[in-house]
């Protein structure tokens, strides 16, 4: 076994992750990705993206093959040594916002910062900033059962991004939002990234996100391809697709 590349803050070799009721999650997937790079993770639902990130972050052990964050062997960690990895260097966003309902939104935004030892002025003023960049700067004192959807993943996202995670998982991070805010938040999201030196690693399915990214790779059966060929859909059924959101 060998540490990886020295510019890859992140490698992984032959990762393989089968779920509990034995659905593959990803079967063999290699990849490296560089410090401060922005990698889109690309596929179909259940391609197994929400998987290869989450052995990438240590959210699951990888059941077999490797991943290193910097000269860390991630798959020989303990649940406890994930966990202190999770809590200090990595960032996480779900594709729906779960926030903590008794605290309010800049006590939500400035948790990961407070549990990582930051003292609760500089961590309000931290969360502050960044719910103030991510437009929700006006709700800082609500609490997460009084905003909007789209409301709790911009606050989500901002929570992720105040303590500068050495990498970022993203996953479908505008999920919740309308088209039209999408755009403007993953801007956001990768210019904050790119200013802070943030590695971000971005499960999409979407191409227009992924256009975003400095690089993409592209999953499809748990397994990486190099482009995903999908049948088109037949015309009868767009229309009575179409009919039937009317
Ligand atoms: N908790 C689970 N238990 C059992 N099977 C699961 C679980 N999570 C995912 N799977 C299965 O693992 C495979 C990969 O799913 P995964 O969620 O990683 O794909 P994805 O590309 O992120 O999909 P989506 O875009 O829908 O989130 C799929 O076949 C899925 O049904």
């Amino acid at each position: 076994m060998e540490a990886p590349p020295d510019n890859d803050v992140l490698w992984a070799r032959s990762l393989h992750f089968r779920h509990q009721d034995g659905s593959p999650g990803v079967a063999g997937v290699s990849l490296g990705v560089r410090e401060g790079e922005i990698l889109a993770v690309s596929g179909p639902r259940g391609s197994g993206k929400t998987t290869l990130l989450s052995c990438l972050a240590g959210l699951v052990p990888a059941q077999g093959g490797e991943v290193w964050f910097n000269s860390q062997a991630v798959h020989r960690m303990g649940p406890f040594a994930r966990e202190r990895l999770r809590r200090d260097r990595f960032g996480w966003i779900d594709p729906a916002p779960t926030l903590v309902p008794e605290l309010n939104v800049w006590e939500n935004t400035a948790l990961p910062l407070m549990l990582r030892g930051t003292g609760r002025r500089r961590a309000k003023v931290a969360a502050l900033e960044w719910l103030e960049r991510l437009d929700v700067g006006d709700k800082a004192r609500r609490h997460p059962a009084e905003l909007l959807q789209a409301e709790r993943q911009r606050v989500a996202i901002a929570r992720a991004l105040a303590p500068a995670p050495t990498v970022l998982f993203a996953d479908e991070p505008t999920a919740p939002l309308h088209r039209a805010d999408r755009a403007h938040v993953l801007r956001t999201l990768t210019t904050a990234a790119r200013s802070h030196g943030i590695t971000v690693v971005l499960a999409t399915h979407d191409a227009e996100t992924a256009a975003l990214a400095d690089r993409k790779v592209t999953l499809l059966d748990g397994r990486r391809v190099k482009t995903v060929h999908l049948p088109p859909v037949p015309e009868a059924e767009g229309r009575a697709e179409c009919s039937l959101s009317v």
